[in-house]
């Protein structure tokens, strides 16, 4: 057996699950067939075996499936899933129901497979350690935890005492696996933490010599009832339906999980497994578990691993930043910075402003303190990092400054050479601009090779997502410096080449301007918001171009307009254009912000916005035909299209940033597996042909060159 070993010594078997050639264990297929010899091995030793203990060699005890494998299966492996699924548990049970004691050492994390396997003890102890974490999180991988972990999980805590860790994948710590009965002991953390676990685990064999599941005993009682009893008939009543409305139907994996558990408890143990097996079979060939591993898994972990880093740079702890502007961005990063240790110097116009933009890490501290979840220490320190200020010389010796003031070239050409010189020697200097292409900014400073854009998104608190963007003097190391600093802040960094709003603006102004085309072309208003919810993204494109704020987008295109003009370049305005100059000129609709925009924001408390009625007689054509599956597909294969261009021009230069930058900063739909995979689901002879007929009969923001076909195909990740 390459990945367990197996030792029987005493009368207890001791299987040790130790992968080589990987850091973590995995359930890949020779682990499934040493797992076949191993089950042959204890029932061949069965007369001497009094007990058996589950560890493993690794820092983690388990860490699951193997997902490389998941990406090449297709609808019609279905069956062959669903023998391996099944062979995996048969010698899961055989351990089980031999008759002997199992107990699980749980040394570290068990996700996943992981945890199944944990599962298979009859007993776990676990070592009580704050990086450990427990659970099924399969179904934010599009996936069911189809190696017993539904039928067992079920049966642990009952439908609804299950389904946060089944429906949602919550994962949960050793303590609250403790108080949730699925972990029996804790042992400390430390050196003599494995000893400790044996000799626990050796005690409980002895006292326990024909150990089984509770479920196995008669009159096992499901804790909550069975789906027959009232209570949970009357809560499957509301359940399915509010998952539904969750999912919007979009991600199959919730709906399958819960039809699992509910059928899963009216059978017998072995029916019950069988089932799950089905759900998973076909889950795991299907289009979205696809998609889902491979952002949520492969992607994500390109990004961790720093893969659009320039490798060759050392790493960079930034100490001291600073930031120009304490509005609305710049008090955003500043509590992003000062909660992950770094010192902070927020400088505005006057100590009142740099004070008001500090204020706002006061509140959001407090609001912690008051729920209990941070300690008045803990706010404290991070408010003491943070010095706001009206003095420039302040920013002495920062190892980076993030500019943060108003849009305004002229303004933020000022600030750059105002604060510069007070980088600490090797610092550099970054704008946090949304829409300004940065080598033009970059213009005003005194050593453009470390001048570059970092571009947070709003709220800082909650947007997970950072682009940074490497303008065309911008040094590697400059770059890798950027990234390293966006990580040590928590958050997720992508890497584009410089560009008119970059990847992120770029394509998110393509999903708003697509649905004011459509409203352009008479479409109902109600009609072009609900096919954005329907296709997934948040909300839809006329209120959240509401939101950002209708002014700001006409201002930007009346700055490129006169960039372009100054070039000697052609302008062409977007279809929507002049719908939007209409809005705000002649309607004084600057959107949310100012109080009217495509809806109506009620200043009464409680009365929800609602689309402003005028956008019928102004807009809206009786005869117009549509069609729901064209307005969605619009707004997706818009997006989809502009970032295969981002690819092309060399604005985005790996599939990875391109699928997390979409999905986490502009809300394309994380079912599709971000814009780039949204394409490589369906298959590129899929995709061009719905392009083209789009393109046909809704312009050219839908039409794929020779060059744009080229670099879908180059950048295709191979699995
Ligand atoms: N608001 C967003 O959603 C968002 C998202 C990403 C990027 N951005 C970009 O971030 C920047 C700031 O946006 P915001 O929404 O925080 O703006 P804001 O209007 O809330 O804040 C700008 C702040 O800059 C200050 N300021 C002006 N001149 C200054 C100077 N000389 N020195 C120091 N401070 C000065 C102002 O007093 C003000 O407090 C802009 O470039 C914007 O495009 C905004």
């Amino acid at each position: 057996m390459k990945t367990i070993q197996y030792e029987l010594q005493d009368g207890v078997a001791t299987i040790t699950f130790n992968e080589p050639n990987s850091p973590v264990n995995t359930m890949c297929l020779q682990w499934q067939q040493d797992m076949s010899a191993l089950v042959a091995q204890v029932l061949k030793d069965q007369d001497a075996i009094k007990g058996i203990i589950l560890t493993s060699a690794k820092s983690t005890f388990f860490a699951g499936a193997d997902l490389k494998g998941a990406m090449r299966l297709r609808p019609s492996d279905a069956g062959a899933i669903f023998t391996e699924i099944e062979l995996v548990k048969k010698n899961f049970r055989t351990l089980e129901t031999l008759g002997k004691p199992v107990v699980s050492c749980l040394n570290g994390t068990a996700l996943g497979g992981g945890w199944e396997v944990a599962l298979v003890g009859h007993y776990r102890i676990a070592v009580d350690d704050r990086k450990t974490q427990f659970g099924l999180p399969e179904v934010t991988l599009g996936l069911l935890p189809g190696a017993s972990g539904v039928t067992k999980m079920t049966r642990h805590l009952g439908l609804m005492g299950a389904q946060p860790y089944l429906v949602e994948g919550k994962t949960f710590s050793p303590k609250e696996a403790k108080s949730l009965g699925l972990v029996h002991e804790l042992v400390a953390p430390g050196d003599t933490a494995a000893t400790e676990m044996r000799t626990k685990a050796l005690a409980w064999i002895a006292a326990n010599p024909s150990a089984q599941h509770p479920w196995e005993a008669k009159g096992y009682k499901v804790p909550g009832g069975l789906p027959s009893s009232p209570a949970v008939a009357q809560m499957l009543v509301v359940a399915p339906a509010m998952i539904k409305q969750q999912t919007r139907g979009l991600y199959p994996a919730p709906e399958a999980i819960m039809a699992c558990m509910v059928e899963g408890l009216q059978v017998d143990i072995p029916t019950a497994l069988r089932i799950e097996s089905r759900y998973l079979a076909k889950l795991m060939t299907g289009i979205n578990a696809r998609a889902m591993i491979n952002t949520f898994f492969f992607n994500l972990n390109a990004i961790k691993s720093g893969q659009s880093r320039p490798s060759q740079s050392p790493r960079f702890k930034p100490a001291k930043v600073g930031l120009l502007g304490a509005g609305m961005m710049g008090a955003g990063i500043a509590f992003a910075q000062a909660s992950k240790g770094i010192a902070t110097v927020l400088k505005d116009v006057s100590q009142e402003k740099a004070d008001l933009g500090k204020s706002y890490s006061a509140r959001i501290t407090q609001a912690r303190v008051d729920k209990g979840r941070m300690s008045a220490t803990d706010q404290q320190t991070i408010l003491e990092r943070i010095h706001a200020t009206d003095q420039v010389a302040d920013l002495a010796g920062c190892d980076l400054i993030i500019e943060a003031v108003f849009e305004n070239r002229e303004l933020k050409a000022k600030v750059t050479q105002e604060a510069e010189p007070m980088l600490a020697p090797g610092g550099f200097f970054a704008s946090n601009t949304s829409t300004l292409p940065i080598s033009g900014l970059a213009k005003a400073s005194a050593a453009a090779d470390k001048f570059i854009g970092i571009h947070f998104f709003s709220p800082v608190d909650k947007m997970k997502l950072v682009e940074i963007i490497r303008g065309r003097q911008t040094s590697e190391d400059t770059v890798a410096r950027a990234y390293d600093y966006v990580q040590a802040i928590g958050k997720m960094p992508i890497v584009v080449n410089d560009s008119r709003g970059f990847f992120t603006s770029r394509v998110f102004g393509t999903f708003v301007m697509e649905g004011v085309a459509m409203l352009g072309e008479g479409i109902p208003a109600a009609a072009i918001e609900n096919a954005g919810i329907q296709c997934g993204m948040p909300v839809g494109p006329l209120a959240v171009l509401d939101e950002t704020s209708l002014t700001l987008s006409l201002h930007v295109m009346e700055q490129t307009r006169a960039d372009f003009e100054a070039e000697g370049k052609t302008y062409v305005a977007s279809p929507g254009e002049a719908l939007l100059v209409n809005l705000v000129k002649e309607h004084q609709r600057p959107g949310r912000a100012g109080g009217a925009g495509f809806y109506e924001y009620p200043a009464e408390r409680g009365v929800k916005k609602f689309l402003w009625p005028q956008l019928k007689p102004l807009f809206e054509k009786a005869d117009v035909q549509w069609d729901i599956t064209d307005l969605k597909d619009r707004l997706l294969y818009r997006q989809a299209v502009e970032t295969a261009r981002c690819l092309s021009e060399n604005v985005l230069t790996s599939v990875h940033d391109a699928n997390i930058g979409s999905i986490f900063g502009i809300g394309f739909p994380a079912w599709t597996g971000g814009a780039m995979q949204f394409i490589y689901g369906m298959g590129m002879d899929a995709f061009v042909t719905r392009a083209d007929a789009l393109a046909a009969r809704f312009g050219a923001g839908f039409a794929l060159t020779d060059e744009v076909k080229a670099a879908i195909t180059r950048y295709q990740p191979v699995y």
